[in-house]
């Protein structure tokens, strides 16, 4: 039988997890999202075809899956709101919020439930994200493979069995986005300041980071292994490699994504102590 999932907060998270699902055939009929105006709602409901209403207990008296996908600055607030109707029927909780952690989450929700967390990234939004899922002990594995299912509809899903290495899940892949825009906005600027259009530039950056990525994927060669294939001996790319290893581009990864992973940490601790 398929297991109805409710989504608490209809954001850009949460429709591309929807979006996802139903282009990969999951039946709209099983899937209800809840917002907080209508437009929302009604937009929701002609464009996805979704079950919708604006209160949140109503929305999971059905609910196999909850996936809690509001900010986390009013997630507390909201399962608050939830605690009674989740205790009620103890499905399955999924949430995508950075930096709060599986226990604090169970406790606001009343304890003794099942509950996954999962770093998505803003890629799912086009089918090509990368989540890292961490599950607490209440967890089967039928409710691992179903959590699977739902995300692999939106990319590459990634289990991993310590908590804090959501940290790390963060830094990599949840930011990591970020990372290769700030990398495309220098090549483009480098890119015109030696003569191309931005046009020009722009669409040989992207087709060449997506060219790499696809490259990197398919082969069985590291990626210091196809570097090396494009350096020829003496040529343009050890040139300009050697000017980047220079300039401290591994050092600054190490130090931006230690700040990244430290800075999931300090939201934690913040808005597990908030009142
Ligand atoms: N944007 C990103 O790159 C990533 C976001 N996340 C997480 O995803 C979650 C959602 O983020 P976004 O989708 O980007 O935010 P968003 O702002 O697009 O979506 C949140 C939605 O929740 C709705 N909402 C607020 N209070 C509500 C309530 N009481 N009841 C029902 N709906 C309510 C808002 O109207 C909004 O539509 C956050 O917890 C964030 O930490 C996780 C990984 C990456
Ligand atoms: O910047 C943030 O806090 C969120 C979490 C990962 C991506 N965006």
């Amino acid at each position: 039988m398929t297991s109805h999932v409710t989504f608490i907060g209809a954001g850009n998270m949460a429709s591309a997890i929807f979006g996802g699902m139903i282009e990969s055939g999951y039946p709209r009929e099983a899937i209800t999202a809840t917002a907080r105006s209508g437009e929302r709602l009604e937009t929701l409901e002609q464009q996805y075809g979704l079950n919708t209403t604006t209160d949140n207990q109503a929305a999971i008296a059905q609910a196999d899956v909850v996936l809690l996908a509001v900010k986390p600055q009013v997630m507390r607030e909201v399962c608050a709101e939830l605690r009674d109707a989740v205790q009620a029927r103890k499905p399955l909780i999924l949430s995508v919020a950075a930096g709060l952690d599986a226990a604090t989450l169970e406790d606001w929700l009343g304890g003794d439930l099942a509950l996954i967390r999962c770093m998505p990234n803003t890629p799912s939004l086009v089918g090509a994200g990368a989540s890292g899922l961490f599950a607490n002990d209440r967890v089967d594995e039928t409710q691992r493979e179903l959590a699977t299912r739902l995300l692999e509809a939106v990319g590459l899903v990634e289990w991993v069995e310590d908590e804090a290495l959501l940290e790390a899940v963060t830094a990599i892949s949840g930011s990591g986005p970020a990372y290769f825009f700030l990398v495309f906005e220098a090549m483009i600027e480098a890119g015109q300041q030696l003569g191309l259009s931005e046009e020009s530039a722009r669409r040989l950056a992207l087709q060449t980071g997506y060219g790499a990525a696809c490259m990197a994927r398919k082969s069985d060669l590291t990626p210091a292994e196809l570097k090396r294939n494009v350096m020829s001996p003496g040529g343009t790319t050890e040139q300009a490699i050697e000017s980047l290893e220079q300039a401290g581009l591994r050092q600054a990864f190490s130090e931006a994504m230690t700040a990244c992973a430290r800075r999931a940490r300090e939201m934690a601790k913040e808005l597990s102590q908030k009142d």
